[in-house]
């Protein structure tokens, strides 16, 4: 069964021309966003959407990129009985979600004591697979971004790997491929300068071919038409658009 992926938008934290690099995965009736950074709500308007469309919110880190758009999800009532939305998360996330500022305006009402009390709270376990849907499932995968911050990547399907932010890992994006059955990699992609807290384009164009085949970029900044034609292999994933990820083929994308 055929999966939809648009990303509401490809930029980096500071891009003033794409969104926050947050995604919409449909499978029929279903629906998953992930991560809601500041500029979510606007992102889903300019497509026509609204957050009641959504069925579960997972958040990949706590960055504002990924998390500022919460409080405004926060108050749309949710498809579900109980009314709130459901929040997807590695466990170690719970806390420091809750206690970043960019939630603090959740904090205000008396009876509000945890993250449990705005949003219908599942706790993930990384390296198991979740069936979110018929035809999605999830697997959180810990990987490095910023030194003592959690951060979770995350395999699609068993097949497709959705970067959170992170530095290089030539060693992980091998084993995907070679060990787990990696056909696709959608990578965030620091376009120029030292990959401090992600993963340069160099860094990722000193990959083998098999592999650079198979990334397409996103989380990038302003500079992106500067390099289009220049990322070998990479195709750039645009944001709004949507794209079919039809199952674990080759030719997926
Ligand atoms: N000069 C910088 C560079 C980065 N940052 C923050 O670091 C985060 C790295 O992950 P991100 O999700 O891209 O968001 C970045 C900024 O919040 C920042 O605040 N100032
Ligand atoms: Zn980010
Ligand atoms: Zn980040």
């Amino acid at each position: 069964m055929t999966i939809y992926l648009q990303m509401l938008g490809t930029g980096d934290a500071f891009s003033t021309k794409y969104y926050n690099n947050n995604a919409v995965l449909q499978d029929h009736g279903y629906t998953l966003l992930i991560d809601c950074g500041v500029t979510a709500p606007q992102a889903m308007k300019s497509l026509g959407k609204s957050f009641r469309e959504v069925n579960e919110t997972l958040i990949t880190h706590i960055h504002g990129d990924h998390i500022g758009g919460l409080t405004e999800l926060a108050h749309t009532p949710s498809q579900e009985p109980h009314g709130k939305m459901t929040l997807l998360l590695a466990e170690t996330l719970i806390d420091p979600l809750w206690q970043h500022p960019l939630l603090e305006p959740l904090h205000r009402k008396g009876a509000t004591r945890s993250l449990a009390d705005i949003f219908n709270v599942k706790p993930l376990k990384p390296d198991t697979p979740y069936k979110l849907s018929p035809s999605l499932t999830l697997e959180l995968i810990r990987t490095p971004h910023m030194p003592g911050k959690a951060s979770y990547s995350l395999l699609l399907n068993e097949c497709i790997f959705y970067s959170a932010d992170l530095t290089f890992q030539p060693e992980l994006l091998l084993h995907l491929v070679h060990n787990r059955g990696v056909t696709k990699i959608l990578h965030d992609c620091q376009l120029s300068g030292r990959g401090q807290v992600h993963t340069t384009l160099r860094e990722l164009m000193s990959l083998p071919e098999e592999v650079r085949k198979l990334i397409m970029l996103m989380h990038y900044s302003d500079e992106k038409p500067k390099f289009e034609g220049h990322t070998g292999e990479m195709e750039f994933l645009e944001q709004q658009v949507p794209y079919a990820l039809p199952g674990c083929r080759k030719d997926s994308l």
